[in-house]
């Protein structure tokens, strides 16, 4: 089996369990993994498509300025840029982006702070934190609708071969070392951002939570 090919199918079964999470609604989300280091090439999804559909036109093999490698009447995602930022920065193995509805909420609950901090929760192990009382934070940064500036934005955020980004009122974007990692770390990300709304709600209902 090629490399692509098993890039291809690594990428894919990512894609089929965000989608079972139903983590790509309205043809939102992109995601990426790298297919060889020299050169950078990494698969990408095609842009506008709806993900939580399983087609042989799915992803698209793109260079280290995110475009098309080869010759394909696909467009790379839209935001294709922040996924060229992490690669050619970091030795990351895949990028995730999802809309969710709790990532948008903690985005803009959060905004002001331009972080959201989150402590006390087991998850956070999740991240290869042990410390007892660990303390995570994610950047929270403007959704330029112009890509370059969000890109240039989202790149003074990317720090390691592993983190994450929340875009304002827009969604997150978590890469990794490998696309399990990735998966793990927007796992992660995501129950923080339920457990924290959740808390709020309870907090504003007047019940005793931490
Ligand atoms: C309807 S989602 C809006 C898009 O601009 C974008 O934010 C997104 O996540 C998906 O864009 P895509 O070009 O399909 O990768
Ligand atoms: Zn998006």
């Amino acid at each position: 089996m090629s490399i692509v090919v098993k890039k291809w199918n690594e990428l894919a079964e990512v894609k089929a369990e965000l989608a079972a999470r139903d983590w790509f609604f309205a043809t939102s989300g992109n995601l990426s993994i790298k297919v060889t280091d020299d050169p950078l090439t990494f698969l990408v999804t095609a842009s506008g498509k709806d993900k939580r559909k399983q087609t042989d036109e799915d992803f698209l093999l793109v260079d280290a300025a995110g475009r098309p490698a080869e010759k394909t009447h696909l467009k790379p995602s839209a935001e294709t840029l922040l996924h060229v930022e992490i690669y050619n920065r970091t030795n990351a193995g895949c990028v995730l982006h999802v809309h969710t509805v709790d990532n948008n909420i903690i985005s803009d609950v959060y905004a002001a702070n331009g972080e959201a901090v989150f402590s006390g929760q087991e998850i956070i192990k999740a991240f290869g934190i042990w410390e007892e009382n660990a303390e995570v934070r994610i950047p929270i940064i403007y959704n330029y609708a112009d890509i370059p500036t969000l890109a240039q934005q989202f790149s003074t955020y990317i720090h390691g071969d592993a983190g994450a980004v929340l875009i304002h009122n827009h969604g997150i974007t978590v890469w990794g070392r490998t696309a399990f990692e990735a998966k793990k770390h927007l796992e992660a990300w995501e129950f923080l951002f339920r457990w924290q709304v959740k808390r709020l709600l309870l907090q504003r209902a007047g019940l005793p939570v931490g």
